[in-house]
């Protein structure tokens, strides 16, 4: 049949519309078409074969055909259909969020790049007693890229090529990521660890929540999980929430599964994503780490999703379509009919939930390997005075750390020198124009830094508003910090880990690896509160604990809870005591008190109270709906013709939140107690509603409402 409906992108045009072309060769589903659009060529996909329309006449025919074959199988129309449908979004943009950006209409492939890899020979020949110890040691993880070969075998590769036991193969080049060299480390497992295995491999549940406290072991159940879903020839997804986070847990699972795994991050070119895809589609590898992205990857046999970190908010994607990471992999899970594991130290509230109503089966880990959690000591900023930051108690437990030779990791959650550039003549705060809240100083290249929408302005140190050059010096980001800490301890080395200093490719890793090797002190943002796992940190100190409770948003208390139990959870993780000090105005909080005592449970009874009052999630679902325009009445108009319109919902606002890109915004929040009449109503919004040239965003179930 020569007709065929399409997708087309196009942001003037209804969503989810589609277009009728002719074509006289047969197109599948999923191919990518070149189309005449209104005096423009462009690129559509095909949705499925159509009879022909009332006037064949004037339809038009395809340009050109782009794909051999379909992108996505029928599993991932599915998902898209359901990502397109759940978060309110165009079928198009469901499209463009799962492709990798090689395969997004209108691109083209990179050359392609060699490397060299050594594979094993089949030689007999003697080796020296030394090398064949390291020949048994190393020769299982083969095929092994030569350069992280000869970082493991030092001087031995050369005789191990010349003996013969190693040949060199061309192999297309990997991801460029940066990981440390690891050598696979298989624990016994600890009574714990083997029960929880136990108890997922035997269940008839399909989606488990692993709960277990900080450095209680989760990896190696993983890998354990995964060992068994690869020895029935199935699929893993091994998903984490930021790579650049987490090179010492992707390096592990490389270091157990070597050439049978992706990578696939958003720190990767379009060429190295293009090919890790591939290698998917294509079955060359099993196993695919990556961040949220990686849940589109074209899986044909998946037997296991693991889902680390699952509280994280980085599994929400911040632009259209905002679909959570979590929604996505639960779908995949049930059409594939495998297990899936959502693990954290902190679940979110949702997940915890609904382990608490049986939707989701709890597995617990409530001891850490290491044996003791580290004693968490409150320091009350109302008793004890804090001096540019520090109450005398931590500079005195830090001085203790750096006499035992021993590691300190301080969590300050803001960037930059100062948080805030006040004028002393005229009290003026210096703000970005496009978002209108405060600038940030960045001592490192002097200028000032929009935190909300990135811009940098120079800084002359002049106010704009009356000249003076004379400003406040309240307030501290993690740069003064270090200048700070430097000052008083001369001799301690110190790494800073935030936005700023982790901005090129692979920084993490180095950043790390040089604390790790040479570091005495770690200082940094919510950043160091993630994943680390360093044997020789026994303090972490936290200096502004109360910072994210002060915040007005419904998460506000999860969120930093998270972080404090997250960062203390670093300290003392193998033989050494480890230590927490909090500095805090308010050690009376239940974020406080459930910190203390290492208690998750008491804090969700407490919060999930809250969100009981509040009518908040899990207690509701729950959208927002964002006008902007240049024009604040206008806004405010379009905003209150909506709300007349959404029927049977709760709906509160409209209120003004702050700017971007020059627009004034306002936001509606709706809430309701059914999923499927949420969107049923903002559908309804979508199709049927006029905002008269006012744009209008929805996000649904927002995990942050100021965005
Ligand atoms: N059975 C075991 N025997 C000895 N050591 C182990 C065992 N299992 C794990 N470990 C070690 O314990 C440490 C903590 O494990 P892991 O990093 O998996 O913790 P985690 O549960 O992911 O913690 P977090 O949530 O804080 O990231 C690691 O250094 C790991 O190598
Ligand atoms: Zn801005």
């Amino acid at each position: 049949m020569p007709f065929y409906n399409v997708w087309i992108e196009h942001v003037a045009l209804d969503l989810n519309q589609t277009f009728t072309y002719r074509h006289d060769a047969a197109l599948e589903r999923g191919m990518r078409v070149k189309v005449p659009f209104n005096h423009r060529e462009l690129v559509a996909i095909v949705m499925e074969a159509c009879e022909q329309p009332d006037d064949p006449s004037r339809i038009k025919d395809v340009i050109e055909v782009l794909d051999e074959q379909p992108l996505l199988n029928e599993e991932l129309f599915g998902l898209a259909a359901y990502m397109a449908d759940t978060y309110v979004s165009s079928m198009m943009s469901c499209f463009k969020a799962m492709l990798p950006p090689a395969l997004r209409p209108a691109t083209r492939r990179a050359s392609v790049v060699y490397e060299d890899w050594f594979v094993a020979g089949d030689s007999t020949q003697p080796l020296t007693k030394k090398g064949q110890e390291t020949w048994e040691r190393l020769k299982d993880a083969l095929p092994m890229k030569a350069s992280a070969f000869r970082k493991l075998a030092k001087s031995h590769a050369r005789s191990f090529l010349e003996r013969g036991y190693l040949r060199v193969e061309k192999r297309r080049k990997e991801s460029a990521l940066d990981l440390p060299e690891k050598e696979d480390q298989t624990f016994a497992l600890t009574d714990e660890q083997r029960d929880a295995i136990a108890q997922i491999s035997a269940s008839s549940h399909d989606v488990f929540l692993l709960h277990g406290v900080t450095g209680s072991g989760k990896t190696e159940v993983f890998l354990r999980l995964a060992e068994q879903a690869l020895s029935e020839n199935r699929q893993v997804l091994f998903l984490v929430p930021e790579i650049g986070l987490t090179p010492m847990m992707i390096a592990r699972v490389r270091s157990r599964f070597r050439q049978n795994i992706a990578i696939y991050h958003s720190q990767m070119s379009a060429s190295e994503k293009y090919d890790q895809y591939e290698k998917v589609r294509t079955g060359e590898v099993q196993i695919v780490v990556g961040t949220r992205s990686a849940c589109f990857m074209p899986f044909s046999n998946l037997g296991l999703i693991l889902m680390d970190e699952e509280h994280d908010t980085s599994y929400k994607q911040d632009m259209m379509p905002k679909y959570h990471t979590r929604d996505l992999v639960l779908w995949r899970g049930a059409y594939h009919h495998c297990k899936v594991v959502l693990a954290s130290a902190t679940p979110s509230l949702e997940s915890y939930a609904r382990a608490y109503r049986g939707v989701f089966e709890l597995v617990e880990l409530k001891q850490r390997i290491a044996r003791t959690m580290p004693a968490i000591r409150m320091i009350d900023l109302r008793q004890e005075p804090v001096v540019q930051g520090f109450s005398q108690s931590l500079l005195d437990a830090i001085a203790r750390r750096l006499e035992k030779k021993e590691q300190v990791i301080l969590l300050l959650n803001r960037r930059g020198y100062l948080p805030v550039v006040k004028c002393q003549a005229c009290n003026e705060v210096i703000t970005c124009p496009d978002c209108g809240i405060a600038l940030s100083y960045h001592r490192s290249n002097d200028s000032l830094m929009c935190h909300c929408c990135g811009t940098v302005y120079a800084f002359d140190h002049t106010c704009p508003h009356c000249g003076s050059k004379h400003f406040f010096n309240h307030g501290m980001g993690t740069e003064k910090l270090e200048q700070r800490i430097q000052s008083l301890f001369p001799q301690a080395r110190i790494v800073r880990m935030d936005a700023d200093s982790t901005r090129k490719k692979n920084a993490h890793a180095r950043l790390l690896e040089q604390f790790e090797n040479e570091g005495d002190i770690l200082i940094g943002t919510q950043m160091v509160a993630k994943g680390l796992d360093f044997p020789n940190v026994t303090l972490v100190g936290i200096l502004q604990a109360d910072a994210g409770l002060v915040r007005s948003d419904y998460r506000a208390s999860e969120i930093a809870y998270e972080m404090l139990e997250q960062a203390s959870g670093r300290a003392g993780r193998a033989e050494k005591e480890g230590e927490v000090l909090i500095q805090t105005f308010d050690q009376d909080h239940y974020v406080m008190k459930s910190v203390q005592n290492h208690d998750y449970k008491s804090f969700f009874v407490r919060e999930m109270q809250y969100r009981h009052l509040g009518s908040y999630p899990p207690y509701v679902y729950m959208a927002t709906i964002v006008f902007s325009h240049d024009d604040l009445e206008k806004a405010e108009r379009v905003a209150r013709q909506a709300k007349e319109r959404l029927d049977g919902v709760r709906v509160l606002g409209p209120i003004e939140i702050s700017m971007r890109m020059k627009k004034k915004r306002v936001r509606l929040l709706v809430k309701d107690k059914s999923q499927p009449h949420l969107e049923t109503v903002m559908w309804d919004l979508v199709h049927h509603f006029d905002r008269s040239n006012v744009k209008m965003e929805i996000n649904m179930h927002p995990l942050m409402l100021e965005e």
